[in-house]
């Protein structure tokens, strides 16, 4: 078993939750309610701003052109297609600039913010790549469920979304990220162990997400 297989396995119950989750039934059948879509968009526009530090940190920290060249491309994308998702979502829900710039955080948030500055300080490649890899791969397997865009939910607030996180450039880059992060697996035990948790805490703060959004909904 590889690496990513092997920290994805250890975490399972988490995993399992958070791609099963009810927040993800109801964005995939269209029933979820706006008032959880808004909450989820306002907490998920901060968790955006760690996660493209992090990704700036990938471009610094990864080992060769070629491998920072994958996350560039990725950076210009969140952007442009993932920011114009959020700025169309915050009109239709009339979300009043304090809350798309400075809302009060969850635990959830803050502590998911907390892991991404703290993988991104240690400027160590196997730790951001922890952190990416949880995010990303996460979210492809949740969005796998819902098949192709025939049968997906008809709003473009769910299924914007869904397509973000299922589509070939996105699955590509996910199973990219799996590859890299196999090829970098640290030989020294203990900093194996610190590559663990960093992944560990990751897929708990993603089901934590879903969650905390499910209850201020
Ligand atoms: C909380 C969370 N995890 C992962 C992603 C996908 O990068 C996201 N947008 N939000």
């Amino acid at each position: 078993m590889s690496f990513a297989e092997e920290l994805r396995s250890s975490c399972a119950e988490d995993w399992d939750a958070a791609v099963g989750h009810g927040f993800v039934n109801r964005l995939l059948d269209g029933s979820l309610r706006d008032s959880v879509l808004r909450h989820y968009l306002v907490q998920d526009y901060q968790f955006c701003d760690a996660f493209v530090a992090l990704l700036g940190q990938a471009v610094a920290s990864a080992p060769s052109l070629s491998s920072r060249l994958v996350f560039a491309k990725v950076l210009g994308s969140f952007a442009s297609d993932e920011n114009s998702y959020f700025q169309d979502c915050f009109e239709e829900l009339a979300i009043p600039e304090a809350e798309r710039d400075n809302p009060e955080l969850t635990i959830a948030t803050r502590d998911f913010d907390a892991l991404m500055r703290r993988a991104l300080n240690t400027r160590t490649y196997p730790n951001i790549l922890a952190v990416l890899l949880v995010a990303e791969w996460l979210y492809a397997d949740w969005a796998a469920r819902a098949g192709g865009p025939d049968s997906w939910p008809t709003a473009p607030k769910h299924a914007e979304w869904i397509r973000l996180h299922n589509n070939p450039e996105y699955n590509a880059w996910v199973a990219w990220l799996r590859e890299e992060f196999n090829a970098v697996e640290p030989p020294d035990a203990v900093i194996r162990e610190r590559v663990k948790d960093t992944f560990t805490e990751a897929v708990r703060l993603e089901r934590a997400f879903f969650d905390s959004a499910i209850a201020a909904g």
